[in-house]
């Protein structure tokens, strides 16, 4: 099944329950924090049932049905060339805003879902669970961290406070029950379902928290208490272009005392298999690919961003300018060749083939380390020409006030209307609680920076590394005068 947008925005109308602050939110599709977001999903859903763009966004799986390409388990790389193709027409349509589009959590399952076995007596259920995703084309976030701080039981038991971190209380013939808290589902409020797990090392006492499952986002008892939205009603698009459109939501998703049936249970009391599935399974190297592609999308605008507001001031006459671009574009260049590697160095995965892990991981650190550096370079190009604006674009529907925008905020090299809507959009990338989001998401969405090392630290061929230094070691002696101790 390929959903329509339609069919999306009504999916997202099951009486789920979301905060914002103290207030319960009816209708996420048409409250003022969410319903232009909204739109922007159901905007992907509707281009790729588009029949125009079917050929790269959809595929036919062995059983004859169309589905979307991210739920392909790929065979060759030509398949996986495919499916990054997708992620590419995606988040070229978000300019990689959106970090948790449909084809992020989607790609982890159906990692997953290439070698169930990993799963024990649960492969069934993640097979069934992949198949359940695919065939109704469901968005689904996920929240695989404890909450912060709160990763210690034994405090809370010593203390006799209630233990906030999402366990199982009680397990029947039927199912479990859990009860507790996850961060952080970017996208729930917009999503059909969420992922829970681990993706942290847990204790090994710590069974109960170990529970893997699926979740739909309005199961009573079930909450999303949203992080503040950053979508401000009212005003001109033009005012703050990304905000408005790319908030794609953070929340924190409380379960206060739900079952959930074994069929929806992957993992229980098992701490070890709860986080290395994503790494026995491609579910990591196919979910953080998208991670890659989604990032070059944002670059190619950040690239883009600051040539034309180098141009917008005149500086990019300057030789020292141009070598700052040239920087910029060489980045972009560099993170490219980095997902050609994921591609190109592709694994074998039993019948299937996986995105290379090490490049991918490299490209996840180099991410993770840059974001923050690239976003000041166009903070510098920007000058104080984003304050230099008028508070809102409602000046230019008062004669007088238009007349003498357009005369003093003109430059030679652009008219004052284009200026500010150029730093209007700069500022919703580098200053605005979007953009200061957006830095918070890249440093952190795969985790810490040490956890991101951690996994370029597990995949590294440490006895090829070693090897060398051991040839060119046993290549000479100690001794002074022969090169040969012996
Ligand atoms: C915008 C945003 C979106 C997110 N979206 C999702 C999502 O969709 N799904 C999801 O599951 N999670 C999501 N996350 C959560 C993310 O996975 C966590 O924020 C991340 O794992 C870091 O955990 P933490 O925030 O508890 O930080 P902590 O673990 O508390 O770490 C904070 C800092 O403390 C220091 N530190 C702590 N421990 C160590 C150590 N052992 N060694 C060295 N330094 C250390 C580091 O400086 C670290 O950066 C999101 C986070 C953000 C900010």
């Amino acid at each position: 099944m390929l959903k329509t947008g339609k069919e999306h925005l009504e999916s997202l109308r099951d009486g789920r329950r979301v905060y914002i602050g103290r207030k319960l939110v009816e209708d996420v599709t048409a409250h003022p924090a969410f319903a232009r977001a909204a739109q922007t999903i159901a905007d992907l859903y509707d281009f790729k049932a588009n029949a125009a763009n079917r050929d790269v966004m959809s595929y036919v799986d062995d059983d004859g049905g169309t589905y979307s390409s991210y739920f392909m388990r790929a065979r060759t790389r030509a398949d996986l060339a495919k499916r990054s193709a997708a992620h590419k027409q995606i988040s070229d349509l978000s300019y990689g805003l959106l970090g948790r589009s449909p084809d992020y959590v989607a790609s982890f399952v159906t990692g997953m879902a290439i070698c169930p076995e990993v799963f024990g007596d649960g492969a069934d259920r993640i097979t069934a669970y992949w198949r359940h995703m695919r065939d109704n084309d469901v968005y689904a976030a996920h929240a695989i961290v404890a909450p912060q701080a709160a990763r210690d039981p034994a405090y809370y038991e010593r203390e006799n406070r209630p233990i906030p971190t999402l366990r199982v209380i009680e397990e029947n013939d039927s199912g479990v029950v859990v009860h507790g808290m996850k961060m952080l589902a970017t996208g729930a409020i917009l999503a059909n379902e969420i992922w829970i797990g681990n993706i942290l090392p847990l204790a090994p006492e710590n069974k109960a928290e170990s529970i893997t499952l699926a979740v739909a986002c309005n199961e009573p008892g079930l909450s999303l208490w949203s992080r503040r939205p950053l979508n401000v009603p009212g005003g001109a698009e033009a005012d703050d272009p990304l905000s408005r459109r790319f908030d794609e939501t953070d929340a924190m998703v409380l379960f206060d005392h739900v079952f959930i049936p074994w069929e929806r249970v992957f993992v229980h009391n098992d701490v070890a298999l709860s986080r290395e599935l994503y790494f026995r399974t491609p579910a990591h190297a196919y979910g953080n690919h998208q991670s890659s592609v989604r990032f070059r999308s944002k670059l190619e605008l950040v690239v883009g961003l600051a040539s034309r507001i180098a141009q917008s001031t005149g500086a990019d006459q300057v030789p020292a300018v141009r070598e700052t671009l040239g920087r910029l574009a060489s980045q972009e260049a560099l993170l490219a060749g980095l997902i050609d590697g994921q591609l190109w160095s592709a694994e074998p995965w039993g019948d299937y083939l996986s995105y290379n892990r090490r490049s991918m991981y490299a490209a996840m650190n180099w991410c993770v380390e840059n974001y923050s550096g690239i976003i000041d370079v166009l903070r510098e190009l920007c000058g104080g020409g984003v304050l230099q604006m008028p508070a809102d674009s409602s000046v230019l529907d008062d004669e007088e006030l238009s007349t003498i925008f357009k005369e003093f905020w003109h430059t030679p090299q652009l008219d004052a209307v284009s200026r500010m809507k150029l730093h209007r959009l700069a500022w919703d990338l580098v200053g605005t609680e979007f953009a200061g989001r957006h830095l918070q998401y890249e440093k952190f969405y795969a985790g810490a920076g040490f956890i991101v090392r951690n996994h370029n630290f597990r995949e590294a061929p440490w006895p090829r590394f070693h090897g060398v230094v051991d040839d060119l070691l046993s290549s000479y002696g100690n001794s002074a005068e022969s090169g040969d101790d012996s």
